[in-house]
């Protein structure tokens, strides 16, 4: 039987998620990967409520929600509202939006940050950082009471960090190479993984972060396995300044795809 396409049609439970690959939609209603993503942000601004201390995003999905939540306070549909932006880039996007911005030193608290990620696995850890704010997110959402991950189905993964893509470390920049041959050493212990500067502009110079950092790109060999104990020796590294693994930080998933949305939730009170 063919399933039709529904937006709205919405599944929530608290299982790990099952990332078996439906079947396709019929071609005429196949979405963007945009679309996707705006779908999942659209979501999670529904659980944003007047007088909110709000977690603003990075990114492209994150970015629809930071758009949305504009038009609604634009609308009069939310009121009081302050956004504690995770990037120069959605500060910048926030205050042409008319959303009136704090920091954490105000607002120690924040009451639920929406945010994209770059993979999550079936227990909602995740990566984060490809876009580069890795730092600023996990310090924000780890401020978080309630943390809404937004994401279109292609970031479903079995295993974080085992697609061959990225896990990002944000360094200082002195003495680059010899913190990044440390993070090869900590991981030969782990399956191993090549460790490459991240580089931004046309010249080929180092990207450098919101907080004037690097990023060490780690490809990894294969499944790091004990994701806490890999954490634990990363961050010990003098040098690193953070990862872009978040681990259980998350507190709910909006995943869109194909056959429409699904949230998965850590904890029953959330959403
Ligand atoms: O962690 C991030 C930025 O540091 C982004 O949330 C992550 O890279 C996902 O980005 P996108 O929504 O564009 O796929």
């Amino acid at each position: 039987m063919a399933l039709a396409y529904d937006p709205l049609f919405i599944t929530s439970d608290k299982s790990p998620i099952d990332i078996a690959s439906p079947p396709p939609p019929p071609s005429s209603m196949i979405l963007t990967q945009d679309e996707l993503k705006r779908i999942a942000a659209y979501k999670a601004v529904d659980f944003v409520k007047s007088g909110m201390v709000l977690g603003l995003g990075t990114g492209s999905t994150a970015r629809h929600a930071v758009d949305r939540i504009g038009e609604l306070l634009r609308q009069g549909k939310l009121e009081n509202i302050v956004g504690i932006p995770t990037s120069e880039k959605t500060e910048e996007q926030a205050l042409s939006l008319g959303i009136p911005l704090s920091d954490l030193d105000a607002h120690p608290v924040v009451d639920l940050s929406i945010d994209g990620a770059d993979e999550v696995d079936p227990y909602l850890n995740l990566v984060k950082g490809r876009g580069g704010s890795l730092l600023r997110e996990k310090m924000i959402e780890g401020a978080s009471k309630e943390f809404v991950v937004i994401v279109d189905e292609s970031k479903m993964v079995r295993h974080i960090g085992g697609s061959r893509m990225a896990l990002p470390v944000e360094i200082v920049p002195f003495c680059w190479r010899f913190t990044a041959g440390k993070l090869r050493e900590v991981m030969e212990g782990y399956g191993g993984c090549e460790a490459k500067l991240r580089l931004g502009g046309e010249k080929g110079e180092a990207f450098v972060t919101d907080n004037g950092n690097y990023i060490v790109d780690m490809y990894l060999e294969k499944d790091m396995g004990d994701l806490r104990s890999v954490s634990d020796e990363i961050l010990r590294l003098p040098g690193v300044v953070e990862h872009g693994m978040f681990l259980d930080m998350a507190s709910t998933v909006i995943i869109a795809g194909e056959l429409g949305v699904r949230i998965k939730n850590k904890h029953s009170s959330c959403c």
